[in-house]
């Protein structure tokens, strides 16, 4: 039923960047990383198991975690949510979950390295090779700190791109519970998506590395969207 489109919105050939990653892959992390995961893809898709990793950026209730849901169940990646993982260690009760909670009910940015530790930890504990890394990274030091400690760059970014008064209205009818879905939270998380956020967007459009989403629509629609940028590069579909 679903074609590839021809109109995808990206800025370049996307599998240019295979070839980045398969030169980071000398470095440590990805050695032991391939060497521990056997390929389970039978696709056209030639990778020899190096890590896919996409990047899902855009604002706060711009449908970066439902948009990640269908990928899931269609493309059979690996979802890692930055803020599921950081509210996972606030109901843990873990050493830094106080900071974590306080952090998040500022609308703040968590610091780096304990968020790329628990992204690092999943993706090293999982025998998927491709991954969705969604919501991070958040800011210009998320993303240099993920190039240094993990030493890899995504393949692709996705932004979904939202006006702001959809966004509000969204994370208001969230109803998940969470202590930063409210107004003066959501306020302080736009003005922090706009200075340290919109720069990464801007950062991987300038590496031609972004296919930008409009996010405004019914889900399926924005996922027509999406679902050729994954079609393109012919992995095994889980389901159609
Ligand atoms: N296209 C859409 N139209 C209307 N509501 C949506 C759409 N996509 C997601 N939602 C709803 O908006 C809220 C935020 O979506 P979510 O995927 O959690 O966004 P994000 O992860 O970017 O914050 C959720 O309640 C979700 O069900
Ligand atoms: N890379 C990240 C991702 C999230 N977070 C924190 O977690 C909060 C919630 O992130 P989220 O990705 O679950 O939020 P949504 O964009 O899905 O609404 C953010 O507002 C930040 O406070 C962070 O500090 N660093
Ligand atoms: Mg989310």
């Amino acid at each position: 039923m679903w074609r590839r489109v021809a109109s995808v919105s990206h800025f370049t050939c996307a599998h240019k960047s295979i070839v980045n990653n398969k030169d980071v892959c000398k470095l440590k992390f990805w050695e032991a990383f391939t060497t521990e995961i056997p390929r389970k893809d039978k696709g056209t898709f030639q990778r020899d198991k190096t890590p896919f990793i996409t990047f899902v950026l855009g604002g706060p209730g711009s449908g970066k975690g439902t948009q990640c849901m269908k990928i899931v169940e269609n493309f059979g990646f690996t979802h890692l949510s930055a803020g599921d993982l950081l509210r996972r260690e606030i109901a843990a009760n873990s050493a830094d979950g106080t900071m974590i909670l306080n952090t998040i009910k500022e609308g703040k940015i968590v610091p780096s390295e304990l968020t790329i530790r628990l992204i690092q930890k999943e993706m090293e504990s999982s025998d998927n090779y491709k991954f969705l890394i969604d919501g991070f990274p958040r800011s210009e030091e998320n993303r240099i700190a993920f190039e240094q400690i993990i030493g890899a760059e995504p393949d692709i970014v996705l932004f979904f791109d939202c006006p702001e008064d959809e966004m509000v209205k969204r994370v208001l009818n969230r109803n998940q519970g969470r202590v930063d879905d409210n107004i003066d939270t959501i306020k302080k998380r736009l003005k922090v998506f706009a200075a340290l956020n919109l720069p990464v967007v801007k950062y991987y459009l300038e590496k031609g590395k972004l296919y930008k989403i409009n996010a405004v629509g019914t889900v399926d629609e924005i996922y027509k969207q999406v679902y050729p940028v994954f079609a393109s590069f012919n992995f095994e579909q889980v389901r159609a």
